[in-house]
């Protein structure tokens, strides 16, 4: 049986200043963000005159695979949603109903496993079909990509070209960015069989697959855009601390690659082009960010390919080990005990 549309999950983000405090309350709610942290990062969206890039990268990124598709004769309307903000995926669920869709392929914004990345998709997944009630269509959740050579090639190219714009000078250290999680969050992630900690071992993994295809041999991985209480443990080290590590230790710059994201969304454009880099400068050194994957044309390919996984039964391509992971339906978990959502301190 085939599939009526695609609806493009993702997280959503502000369109306007009046939308700022209503989308911050819908991403923290019931999450322990302490009410300070919340402030400071509407001073960031403020920053944008209250726009998040999201949703304009999110619709340019649905039309070139939508071109894609025509192309490849596939007729597959896509569909946006979001978590936190308009389109909310109850109301594109809603319509996509009553248009009389009975099975529709959902693409996640996210290429890896854990609670926010993965298992916070499948909750939208089974809150959005709740809210339809009798007759929501059946969703199909496409897979985590973090380690498709599309994806990663994509990346790499971002990498290079960062490291073309300083010049390819030599010394210039690249460093791989996710957003931090609680540490918890970060230890439930992934089957127990697996060990936990599926989140942070797929960044570590792709960062090492870019880094090859990039042809670097020294590199690190830290964390950006954490939240929560400071007494809670998230992942670490910072992106901002770990830049006054580099200066340090002599690094004479930086190539900043945000593998964590599939766009050049706030987090990236305010926490990375904004705070790390004025820190960067501060010690005289060296900064580029590279691109993030979704506006370059493999994107939409990606999506495509991992689209013909279910519609044609393409192969899966994976350049790890890793087992493939996140392709689950009606928001069903991976599988027992995957991406369980972390208990979280203060709730
Ligand atoms: C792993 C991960 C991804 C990557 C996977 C994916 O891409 O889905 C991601 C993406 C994003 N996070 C985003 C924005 C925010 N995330 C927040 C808060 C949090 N993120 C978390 C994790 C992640 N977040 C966590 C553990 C929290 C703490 C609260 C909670 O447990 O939920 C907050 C609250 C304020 C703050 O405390 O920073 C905001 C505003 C935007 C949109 C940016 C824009 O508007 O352009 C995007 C794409
Ligand atoms: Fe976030």
């Amino acid at each position: 049986m085939g599939y009526d549309a695609l609806l493009w999950l993702s997280f959503g983000g502000p369109e306007g200043p009046d939308d700022v405090m209503p989308f911050l309350e819908n991403v923290t709610r019931g999450r322990g963000v302490p009410r300070e942290r919340l402030l400071e990062v509407a001073e960031h969206y403020r920053h944008f005159g209250g726009v998040s890039p999201i949703n304009k990268l999110n619709r340019d990124a649905m039309a070139a695979v939508e071109k894609q598709l025509s192309a490849a004769g596939m007729d597959l309307p896509v569909h946006f949603g979001n978590r936190n903000w308009h389109p909310m995926v109850e109301d594109t669920l809603a319509s996509l109903t009553s248009d009389g869709a009975q099975r529709v392929l959902v693409f996640p914004t996210s290429a890896y496993g854990g609670y926010s990345a993965c298992r916070q998709y499948d909750e939208d997944i089974e809150r959005a079909r709740a809210s339809v009630g009798d007759g929501a269509p059946e969703l199909v959740k496409i897979r985590q990509f973090f380690d498709h050579p599309l994806f990663v090639s994509a990346v790499a190219d971002g990498v290079r070209a960062a490291h073309a714009s300083l010049g390819n000078e030599p010394g210039i250290r690249t460093v791989f960015t996710a957003h931090s999680v609680p540490d918890s969050a970060d230890r439930a992630s992934g089957p127990p069989s697996e060990g936990g900690r599926r989140y942070s071992r797929q960044i570590a993994e792709a960062a090492r697959l870019v880094a090859a295809e990039a042809g670097i041999a020294e590199y690190d991985v830290v964390w950006q855009s954490r939240s929560g209480p400071p007494q809670v443990p998230w992942l670490e080290p910072d992106i901002v601390d770990h830049i006054d590590a580099l200066h340090s230790s002599g690094v004479p710059g930086v190539v900043v690659s945000p593998i964590g994201f599939v766009s050049d969304h706030l987090e990236v454009i305010w926490d990375l082009d904004n705070e790390a880099a004025e820190r960067a400068a501060e010690h005289g050194m060296a900064f580029a960010r590279a691109a993030t994957a979704g506006s370059d044309p493999r994107f939409a390919e990606l999506v495509v390919e991992l689209i013909r996984e279910h519609t044609h039964g393409a192969e899966p391509r994976k350049l790890s080990s890793f087992p493939v992971a996140g392709c689950t339906v009606n928001g069903a978990p991976c599988a027992i005990g995957c991406c369980e959502p972390a208990k979280r301190p203060g709730r």
